[in-house]
């Protein structure tokens, strides 16, 4: 400060006048760069912008507009837990703090920034449709490391002709730490999506959750009679003829429970190593405890333990606990946990009796047994 006032002194005004011209004009052309590189719209996302991957901000002063335009248009599933809020606006910290965005596309300097980068999955729930895939998803979300996909993207199996970019956008932002996953049960039973999920990267960690197949497949035709109530009966369309035991396995809900024949394909492009099976039914009894195996096999601090689960007596099954920052206790929608149509006791034993030697090589390939009896 002493130095400054002493050099006033000793230049003559001209000299003064002459660097505070200078000085306004650099600010001046700084100003006028500024403008030409970040025009308005690269800083603030435009009000009728309604793709998914419009960038969630907590809810505070003049944020508020575009929470309110991305609550508008993601399912439910694709929004962010208040516990996920809580550790975005920490993860929102941290990289402010580390300028840690190695972005595709440049940062812009202030305003609403988007923080991490959209990376392909390094971990994928393949299957099994009706296994409970949702519950794991929802349940290791909660982790800090791990952000998720909302929505089952289709992309190995209906949509790969879009590209692996089309893919990548589908994702949340993560930063370096975090583990990008998505769900896709359809996935486990597709003749190609083995092939091109190593062709994305052979290191993807693959789940698989898997359940009795003759509870799955019942629950799968639950389902669909949701949808479609003129639909034949269960045994019409389980048996070419039940009275000979003869079981159609040309029906999706029969052939999806072949747990061992979609394995054995797998088996060709990844190491059995590199597939965690999930028991469904365990996931229902011990949640806590099938997710403690899945953040090992995932590399993740455990986090996700048995304070984070209740039963909910109403629901039948176990439920995500409020959040200790706000919040309110989360199960399931209702597809979830429905009340099954009644099968035949016959039916039943005739179908446990077809799937018995597929899972039994089943449990052989994996090197555990299920208990499905
Ligand atoms: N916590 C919790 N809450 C509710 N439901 C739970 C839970 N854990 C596992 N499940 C079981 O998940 C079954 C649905 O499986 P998916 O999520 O894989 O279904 S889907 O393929 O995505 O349609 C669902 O099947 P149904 O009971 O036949 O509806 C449930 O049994």
């Amino acid at each position: 400060m002493g130095c400054v006032l002493l050099f006033n002194r000793l230049l003559p005004f001209s000299h003064r006048f002459t660097r505070t011209s200078i000085g306004l004009l650099s600010l001046l052309l700084s100003y006028l760069c500024y403008c030409a590189l970040f025009p308005a719209d690269t800083i603030m996302q435009k009000a009728g912008d309604l793709t998914p991957s419009c960038q969630w901000v907590p809810a505070d002063g003049a944020k508020r507009r575009l929470q309110k335009s991305f609550s508008c248009v993601l399912p439910l599933d694709a929004r962010p837990s208040s516990v996920e809020a809580s550790r975005l606006k920490t993860d929102q910290r941290a990289s402010s703090t580390h300028n840690v965005a190695r972005n595709d596309t440049p940062s812009p300097p202030m305003g609403y920034v988007k923080f991490g980068n959209k990376k392909l999955p390094n971990a994928i729930i393949v299957g099994v449709k009706k296994g409970g895939t949702r519950a794991v998803l929802e349940f290791i979300r909660i982790h800090p490391d791990v952000r998720a996909a909302g929505t089952e993207t289709h992309f190995f199996d209906r949509n790969y002709d879009r590209g692996l970019e089309w893919y990548r956008g589908l994702m949340p932002r993560t930063l370096e730490s975090q583990i990008t996953m998505e769900k896709t049960p359809s996935y486990f039973v597709t003749k190609e999506t083995p092939h091109r999920i190593s062709a994305m990267s052979r290191d993807t960690k693959l789940i698989v959750v898997v359940r009795d197949p003759v509870t799955r497949a019942i629950s799968d035709y639950t389902q669909t009679l949701s949808k479609t109530p003129d639909l034949p009966s269960f045994q019409e369309l389980a048996f070419r003829n039940q009275t000979l035991g003869i079981v159609d396995t040309s029906w999706n809900a029969i052939r999806i429970g072949l747990y061992a024949l979609h394995l054995e394909n797998w088996l060709h492009y990844f190491p059995l190593a590199q597939i965690h099976f999930v028991s469904g039914e365990r996931l229902i009894t011990d949640p806590a405890g099938e997710l403690a195996r899945v953040q090992d096999f995932l590399g993740l601090k455990r986090i996700v333990t048995d304070k984070h689960f209740y039963f909910n007596r109403t629901k039948g099954f176990p439920c995500l606990k409020k959040p200790e920052s706000s919040g309110s206790p989360r199960c399931l929608g209702k597809s979830k946990g429905r009340t099954h149509v009644q099968i035949d006791r016959d039916a039943i034993e005739q179908l446990r009796d077809f799937y018995r030697p597929y899972n039994v090589k089943f449990y052989e390939m994996v090197g555990h047994d299920f208990k499905w009896e």
